[in-house]
């Protein structure tokens, strides 16, 4: 507060944003919790008499104050969080300080959502418009999202005051969805597309119909943007925001010459803390398409940085950046495994759908010997582990003879195998992959009830012999039919070819890598 106050007197106000997030133990949760609560409570009590403008407010970040604010935990979110964040709001109110919770990561969008909506219902927000949230406009969700607040607001008759963000975790979100292998980004990939959404936010901000609804807060550096919005809006019922360090030339012009109120988000806590903040900054400043990165590049002309976004939109060939392969083409030699998202319910819902109509089937498993099952040996009750209720089903293990069988037919098999090319023995490991792949509900279904699996582990483990497949079928056409040629010890040069090593015998425990020594083994050699 005594370093703020002389961006105080200038008429700048405050956002603190307590450094610290992603709890993973209710120790750091409890602990974040009471900085939140000391932060409200010094702001609250804090005397300033020089300082302009509106008393500054305190930024929260959700994930600080829960280990498990997660998708599968939202009964927790839902009560436990929520019981968190009522008390801070209750303080803060007593204090007349505003909360704003920050947005965080594209999966936990639904679920904040749900719980804002729970609060701002709630008796402790009523009639206040202290209570606000942050929106990143380089989600594809952004207006819609904006929609639905602006309706909460009027139904429960309180102002929301909304921080319009580009958004700060955008590599993450990119690289997340491609190691997960989903269907598509929640995000946009293009900077001008960010540049467009955040444009076509703020015009629906600014409109009369959400005039007394929501309190607009837009925070951005990028001159730009900023000099849009002044020539958007027809009204100046709303703030800019900046970040500390950030953006003060422009800031100081916009106080004096417009009238509107600047807030500075500024983070406080340890050096500990900072990394996760500072890593982002670091990434989105010192991408060339920043526009703070531009405005300081001598090489980029002044025509560049005022051309409109919709301009340069507009000029591409695609309104996606296919510079950014979607998550199932990152490979340049094979096509990435797939998961639905299921943190977010327009594909979990389905998804779970799909998996609940295996949880009556009941799977029997019996040696398999040349494509025949052989049943009539005596069956064991597969139990499920996290609940001895449930019978998953029943297995018949091979005897002996069953095995003898199972390798004389391997080995008369071989003769035919060895001879067939690295091609189609891949193609059929792929053929593999990809059944494994069409038949994903079943196969987590399965993996849930035999080995007790969350749907997630489980989901992972099916895309890691989809992988495998995938993975050794190139390989094994790589390394299997071409000729090489070795130095041998005294030099010479040596034709040299892999061959078959014959019949391989796999035992392969537990039932998590069953698919490991399918692909492994029997299909390659
Ligand atoms: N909390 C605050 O008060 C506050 C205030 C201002 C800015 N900010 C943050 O500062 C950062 C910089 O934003 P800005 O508006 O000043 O600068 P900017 O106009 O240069 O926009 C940069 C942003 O564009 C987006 N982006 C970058 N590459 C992209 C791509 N390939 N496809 C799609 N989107 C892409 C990202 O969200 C990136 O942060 C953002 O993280 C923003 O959220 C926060
Ligand atoms: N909440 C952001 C601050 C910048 C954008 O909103 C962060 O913690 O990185």
């Amino acid at each position: 507060m005594k370093r703020g106050s002389d961006y105080r007197k200038k008429g700048y106000t405050y956002s603190f944003d307590m450094l610290g997030e992603a709890a993973l133990t209710a120790k750091d949760a409890q602990k974040y919790f009471n900085d939140y609560m000391s932060a409200i409570e010094f702001t609250g009590n804090f005397q300033d008499p020089k300082a302009k403008g509106p008393r500054p407010s305190i930024s929260i970040k959700l994930s600080a104050l829960h280990p498990r604010y997660e998708v599968g935990q939202e009964h927790r979110v839902m009560t436990e969080l929520y019981d968190r964040v009522l008390t801070l709001i209750q303080k803060a109110r007593s204090l007349n300080v505003a909360i704003t919770v920050d947005a965080e990561e594209m999966d936990r969008l639904e679920m904040s959502l749900h719980l804002f909506e729970k609060l701002i219902r709630s008796e402790a927000c009523q009639g206040w418009g202290g209570f606000g949230l942050v929106v990143q406009a380089y989600s594809k969700r952004a207006l819609p999202v904006l929609a639905w607040l602006n309706a909460l607001a009027r139904e429960v008759g309180n102002i929301i005051p909304v921080r319009l963000v580009k958004g700060a975790y955008w590599d993450s979100e990119i690289k997340l969805c491609q190691q997960r292998g989903l269907s598509g980004y929640p995000v946009y990939t293009r900077k001008e597309a960010t540049d467009v959404s955040y444009l076509a936010c703020a015009r629906f901000l600014l409109s009369e119909s959400v005039r007394g609804n929501i309190w607009p807060q837009f925070a951005s550096h990028n001159a730009h943007t900023v000099a849009s919005i002044l020539t958007l809006a027809s009204h100046r019922d709303f703030e800019f925001q900046r970040l500390h360090g950030m953006g003060d030339a422009l800031y100081d012009r916009v106080l004096t010459q417009s009238g509107v109120t600047v807030r500075i988000y500024a983070p406080v806590g340890s050096h500990k803390d900072l990394l996760p903040y500072l890593v982002r900054r670091l990434l989105e400043n010192g991408a060339n398409s920043s526009f703070v990165h531009r405005l300081v590049d001598a090489r980029c002309p002044i025509s560049e940085l005022v051309q409109h976004p919709w301009t340069t939109l507009n000029s591409r060939q695609t309104l996606h950046n296919p510079n950014i392969p979607l998550p199932s083409a990152i490979f340049h030699d094979r096509k990435n495994s797939f998961s639905p998202n299921i943190e977010i319910e327009s594909e979990w819902l389905p998804f779970r759908d799909s998996v609940q109509s295996f949880f009556t089937k009941r799977w029997s498993a019996q040696a398999l010997i040349n494509g025949q099952p052989h049943s009539g040996l005596p069956s064991h009750a597969v139990i499920a582990p996290h609940n001895h209720s449930i019978q998953v089903g029943e297995v018949s293990f091979a005897n002996a003879e069953l095995v003898a069988l199972a390798i004389t037919a391997a080995q008369e098999g071989y003769e035919t195998w060895k001879t067939t090319s690295a091609h189609t023995r891949a193609d059929a490991l792929r053929r593999l992959g990809d059944l494994l792949e069409e038949n994903l509900a079943e196969l987590v279904a399965l993996c849930h009830l035999e080995a007790g699996k969350t749907i997630q582990d489980a989901i992972d483990e099916v895309r890691e012999a989809v992988d495998f497949c995938r993975y050794y079928a190139n390989e094994a056409e790589r390394i299997s039919d071409a000729p090489m040629m070795l130095k041998d010890i005294d030099g010479h040069a040596r034709p040299w070819q892999r061959q078959g090593r014959g019949i391989i015998v796999c035992i392969s425990l537990g039932t998590s890598r069953w698919q490991f020594s399918w692909v492994k083994s029997p299909p390659l050699w």
